[in-house]
C-alpha cells in the first residue's frame, strides 16, 4: 500500500460480530489521510437507535463472556494478541495512512497494543477474591465481578492503541464494549473488531459505533452502559464525567497535559538531548503526555539548546508510509493552523524561534495539500507565556531556565495539569527526591515517553483520574462483591 491509494469500501460500524451500516444516523463525517489531504472515508454518525443495538447486542455477549473463567478468556485474547502481532505492518500501514504518523512508530504502537493484550490474558487467569475467617467458623469470601457493558471513546493519536489498551483490560476481566473511535480516525479500530471474532469472542462482545460528539453521548447516557473509559481533552472529560455522574456510572479520565521535563547540569548531555527530542516530536507532537516545558539548568542552557535545535532540524518529515520518514503530517488543516497560530503567538509574546515552526510543503508533488510542518524549537520562553501554559498537541517544544531543585519544582508543578513529567540527572538521589515532589501520574527518570504495557499510565489533577495498563487497571474495569457465610444458628436481636 501507498501514500494516496486507499479508500475505505466497507461499513465501518462492528456489531454482532459484522461490519455493518448502522441503522440511523445523526450527520455523516469525512476523514481524511493527512499525507495527501485526501478524502478516505465518508461515513454516517451512529444515532440513538444504532447505539441501542449495540448495547443489546453487547449486553448479550456479556452474558456468554462472562460466565467463562478467566483461563477461556486468557486463551481468546492470546489468539488476539498473536493475530494483531502477525499482522504488524498491515494494521501500522492503516494507523499511518489515517492518523498521519511515521510508519516507523506506528509500528512501535501496534507492539504496545499486542503486548496489553498478552499482559491482560496473563493475568485473567489468576483475578480472583480473598476468603477471610470469621469467628465460630462462619467465613467470608470476595468475588471480582464484571461492570457489564463499557464504553470507550478514543482519541485520534493513537487510534488503535487506545482501542486496545481501553478493550484488553475489559474484556480480562469479563467485560463487554462498545468503543467509539474519533471521527478523524475512524478506521483501525474496525481490524480490532475483526481480530476479536477471528480470536473467538462472542459476537457482540466488542462493537464499534461511528461518529462524534452527538453518539458520544447517547453512549454515556445509556442505562445499561455501566462505565466510560474516555480518552481526550479536558472540557470533553468534563462533559463525559458530568453525563456519568448523572448514571452514577464510574469513569476512567485520560486527558491532556502540559507536562515539565527537567535537566540537569549533571546530566548525560546527550540522553537528554534525546530525551527532549522523544518528549516533543513522536507522533507530531500529538502526544497527551509530551514534556513540552523544558527546564534547562543555567550552566548547560547554550549546550544542550544547540544540540537541541541540530537533532531536531535533522528530523526526515514527509511521507510517513516510507521507512526513513520520522515525522509525519499532522492530523488535519485546521489543527495544523491551530499549531502555527500557537507559534505565532508565542513569537508575538517574546518566544525565540529557533527552528522549524513553518508549514513544510514535500517535493513529492501528491503530498502539497498534506498537513506538514517542520518541528519547532522556542526559547527566551517564560512561564506566563501562552506557549508554556497551554497544551498545544504539536510539534513545538518550549525551553525554559532554572537555577535551583526547589525553584523549579515550584514551577513544574505550577499548571493545573498533571499527566507526566520527567527528569535527566546522573543524581539518583535527586532525581528519586525530584519525581516524589512533582505533580504527575507518569513520571520517567533519564528518559521520556517509552510506554510499557505493565506500567499503570494516567493523570493527577486536570490530566484525569483512573488508570490504563498495569495490575491496577483491573480494578477499574471490575467491583467486588462480598459474600458473607454463616455457619451457626442466628442470633437475633430482636
Ligand atoms: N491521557 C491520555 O492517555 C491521552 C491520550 C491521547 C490523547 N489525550 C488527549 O486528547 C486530546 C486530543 O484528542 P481529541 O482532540 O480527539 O479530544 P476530544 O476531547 O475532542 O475528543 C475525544 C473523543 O471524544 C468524543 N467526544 C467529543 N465530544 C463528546 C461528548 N460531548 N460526549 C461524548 N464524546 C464526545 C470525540 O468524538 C472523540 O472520540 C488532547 O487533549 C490529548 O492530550 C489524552
Ligand atoms: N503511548 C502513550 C501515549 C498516550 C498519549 O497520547
Amino acid at each position: 500500500m501507498s501514500t494516496g491509494t486507499f479508500v475505505v469500501s466497507q461499513p465501518l460500524n462492528y456489531r454482532g460480530g459484522s461490519r455493518v451500516e448502522p441503522a440511523d444516523f445523526s450527520g455523516t463525517e469525512k476523514a481524511f489521510e493527512p499525507a495527501t489531504g485526501r478524502v478516505i472515508a465518508t461515513f454516517t454518525c451512529s444515532g440513538e437507535k444504532e447505539v441501542n443495538l449495540a448495547v443489546q447486542n453487547a449486553k448479550a455477549a456479556f452474558k456468554i463472556w462472562s460466565q467463562k473463567s478467566g483461563m477461556e478468556r486468557c486463551r481468546i485474547l492470546l489468539e488476539a494478541a498473536r493475530i494483531i502481532r502477525e499482522r504488524t505492518d498491515e494494521i501500522a500501514t492503516m494507523e499511518t495512512i489515517n492518523n498521519g504518523k511515521s510508519i516507523f512508530e506506528a509500528r512501535l504502537d501496534i507492539d504496545t497494543s499486542w503486548q496489553c493484550l498478552e499482559y491482560y490474558a496473563g493475568l485473567a487467569g489468576s483475578m480472583a477474591g480473598e476468603h477471610i475467617q470469621l469467628s465460630g467458623g462462619s467465613f467470608g469470601y470476595t468475588r471480582r465481578e464484571p461492570l457489564g457493558v463499557c464504553v470507550g471513546i478514543g482519541a485520534w493519536n493513537y487510534p488503535f492503541q487506545i482501542a486496545c489498551w481501553k478493550s484488553a483490560p475489559a474484556l480480562a476481566c469479563g467485560n463487554a464494549m462498545i468503543f467509539k473511535p474519533s471521527p478523524f480516525t475512524p478506521v483501525s479500530a474496525l481490524l480490532l473488531a475483526e481480530i476479536y471474532t477471528e480470536a473467538g469472542v462472542p459476537p457482540g462482545l466488542f462493537n464499534v459505533v461511528q461518529g462524534g460528539a452527538a453518539t458520544g453521548q447517547f453512549l454515556c447516557q445509556h442505562r445499561d452502559v455501566a462505565k466510560v473509559s474516555f480518552t481526550g481533552s479536558v472540557p470533553t472529560g468534563t462533559k463525559i464525567m458530568e453525563m456519568s455522574a448523572k448514571g452514577i456510572k464510574p469513569v476512567t479520565l485520560e486527558l491532556g497535559g502540559k507536562s515539565p521535563l527537567i535537566i540537569f547540569s549533571d546530566c548525560v548531555m546527550e540522553n537528554a538531548v534525546k530525551g527532549a527530542l522523544m518528549a516533543n516530536f513522536l507522533t507530531q507532537g500529538e502526544v497527551c503526555c509530551n514534556g513540552t516545558r523544558v527546564f534547562v539548568q543555567k550552566e548547560i542552557l547554550d549546550n544542550f539548546t544547540e544540540e537541541v535545535v541540530k537533532q531536531t532540524q535533522k528530523i526526515k518529515i514527509g511521507d510517513p508510509l516510507l521507512e526513513d520518514t520520522r515525522m509525519g503530517p499532522l492530523i488535519n488543516r485546521s489543527h495544523l493552523e491551530r499549531v502555527l497560530g500557537f507559534v505565532k503567538l508565542a513569537k508575538e509574546q517574546g518566544a525565540k524561534v529557533l527552528c522549524g515552526g513553518d508549514l513544510y510543503v514535500p517535493e513529492d508533488p501528491k503530498l502539497k495539500d498534506g498537513y506538514y510542518m517542520r518541528p519547532c524549537v522556542l526559547t527566551n520562553c517564560r512561564d506566563d507565556m501562552t506557549c508554556v501554559k497551554e497544551e498545544i498537541f504539536g510539534p513545538v517544544m518550549s525551553i525554559l531556565s532554572f537555577d535551583t531543585e526547589a525553584e523549579v519544582l515550584e514551577r513544574a508543578n505550577d499548571t493545573t495539569f498533571g499527566l507526566a513529567a520527567g527528569v535527566f540527572t546522573r543524581d539518583i538521589q535527586r532525581a528519586h527526591r525530584v519525581v516524589a515532589e512533582l505533580q504527575a501520574g507518569m513520571c520517567f527518570i533519564n528518559n521520556y515517553n517509552v510506554s510499557p504495557v505493565e506500567l499503570p499510565f494516567g493523570g493527577y489533577k486536570k490530566s484525569g483520574f483512573g488508570r490504563e495498563n498495569g495490575r491496577v487497571t483491573i480494578e477499574y474495569y471490575s467491583q467486588l462483591k462480598t459474600v458473607c457465610v454463616e455457619m451457626g444458628d442466628v442470633e437475633s436481636v430482636f
